[in-house]
């Protein structure tokens, strides 16, 4: 039985949240920013792990009883104000990798000109500003080594996995890889935290226990009634010259191979959504989202959901979409797991924070890695469809690792 907390929320002036990121001590820290807004928090009132088929359920039935418990004064009343936890899922249902859900001691939000901070347990509000620890310093001596599967081998699995598309096993299979890096000593998160913040302003920088990085792919945002997705399947490289990177968005835009890709990660996306939702959004065509790596197809669906269904909740009815798993959703997740011979462990799952209310915000755990001590794993996975070539695919996997690669300095 998990003791009762006691959440306070006060108003800070907007400036104190100016850079969520530079407020992470290193102790626990957790992030979902961007834009320079979101949540951080650090320290830990309250931790749940969990594993399995029932992880999100376990997560939710947790969630409800320690906000039924708990005591809370929230003097700003906005998403993400009183008891917020975050949390990042496995990816699959095995019962290897554990979910995780922890409840910060402080958390430190930002909301456009409003802002505030959250104590739980002990600590004042008055006494919230972290110890001014150490800034973080880079990774020194970062060397990388294949994961599970070298190129060659990684290519011959996308081959096989066209091969089943054609042979009609399957419509769609999103295969991704890992890269192993090492530095010389145990790496600061808070590092690649901050660069990947101020590199890739328009994602989501986020850290949940070891598992970080900076997702484009929004899974779901439940804000009082309305529902949001943003989903992503169908890429190409930048090559830095505009005029160029403007030609590749047409001819993104106009790629029967991606707008197939792009078709079924939506409909995966909508199909879920809508037994929660008394009116949806879905937009005929997609638009060109532009990072500094590369450029993919995107969808933003949008409906009003029905009461009482929290974001955990939606994210659950929604991973694994085909963004990250494949169509039909069950064969592509089976074919997973017998061509990449890894674990994807917390990798394109659910990543994010909900408050008491049900409000919250889940990425795909994208462009990210899992840190242990010295040693970081990272993924990349990409979208295979009947005419997908391997060599292209591993360009493009390449290309989704370097986000995590450039903010670990090498
Ligand atoms: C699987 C990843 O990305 C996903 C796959 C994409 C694709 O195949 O075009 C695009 C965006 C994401 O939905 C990844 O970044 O690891």
């Amino acid at each position: 039985m998990q003791s009762a907390l006691v959440a306070r929320t006060v108003a800070v002036p907007a400036e104190v949240a100016a850079d969520l990121i530079a407020l992470l001590p290193a102790d626990a820290p957790v992030s979902w920013v961007r834009r320079g807004e979101g949540l951080v928090g650090w320290g830990v009132s309250a931790t749940l792990r969990t594993t399995g088929p029932t992880r999100f359920t376990d997560a939710a039935k947790w969630w409800a009883e320690l906000v039924a418990r708990s005591t809370v004064t929230d003097e700003v009343g906005e998403p993400g104000t009183g008891l917020v936890a975050f949390g990042s899922f496995a990816f699959a249902d095995d019962a290897s990798v554990d979910s995780v859900l922890t409840v910060p001691a402080v958390v430190v939000g930002r909301r456009g000109a409003v802002a505030w901070v959250t104590t739980i347990g002990d600590v004042l509000p008055r006494e919230w500003l972290p110890e001014r620890a150490l800034p973080a310093v880079a990774p020194q001596g970062v060397t990388y080594a294949d994961g599970a599967l070298d190129s060659e081998q990684w290519m011959s699995a996308v081959a096989e996995a066209v091969a089943r598309i054609e042979a009609g096993a399957l419509e769609k299979v999103v295969l991704a890889r890992d890269l192993v890096a090492t530095a010389e000593s145990p790496i600061d998160v808070r590092w690649p935290l901050a660069q990947l913040a101020s590199a890739y302003p328009m994602c989501w920088t986020f850290h949940v226990d070891g598992l970080f990085g900076a997702t484009p792919e929004l899974l779901v945002r439940r804000e009082r009634g309305l529902v949001t997705s943003r989903v992503l399947a169908g890429t190409i490289r930048r090559t830095g010259d505009e005029t160029r990177d403007d030609e590749l968005a047409g001819a993104l835009s106009r790629s029967s191979k991606d707008l197939e890709e792009h078709e079924y990660a939506v409909r995966s996306v909508a199909d879920a959504l809508e037994p929660h939702c008394s009116s949806m959004n879905v937009p005929e065509a997609p638009f060109v989202l532009h990072l500094p790596n590369v450029m993919h197809l995107a969808t933003d669906v949008t409906g009003v959901v029905h009461d009482g269904i929290t974001s955990l909740e939606l994210a659950a009815a929604l991973h694994p979409s085909a963004a990250v798993g494949g169509t039909p959703r069950d064969r592509a997740v089976a074919l997973i797991d017998e061509l990449e011979q890894m674990s994807r462990d917390r990798y394109a799952a659910p990543v994010g924070w909900m408050d008491a209310a049900g409000d919250g915000e889940w990425g795909i755990a994208l462009r990210s890695a899992l840190l242990s001590g010295d040693t970081v794993r990272l993924f990349a996975g990409c979208g295979v469809v009947g005419s997908s070539d391997p060599a292209a695919e591993l360009a493009e996997s390449q290309a989704k690792l370097v986000p995590v690669r450039d903010a670990l300095g090498g």
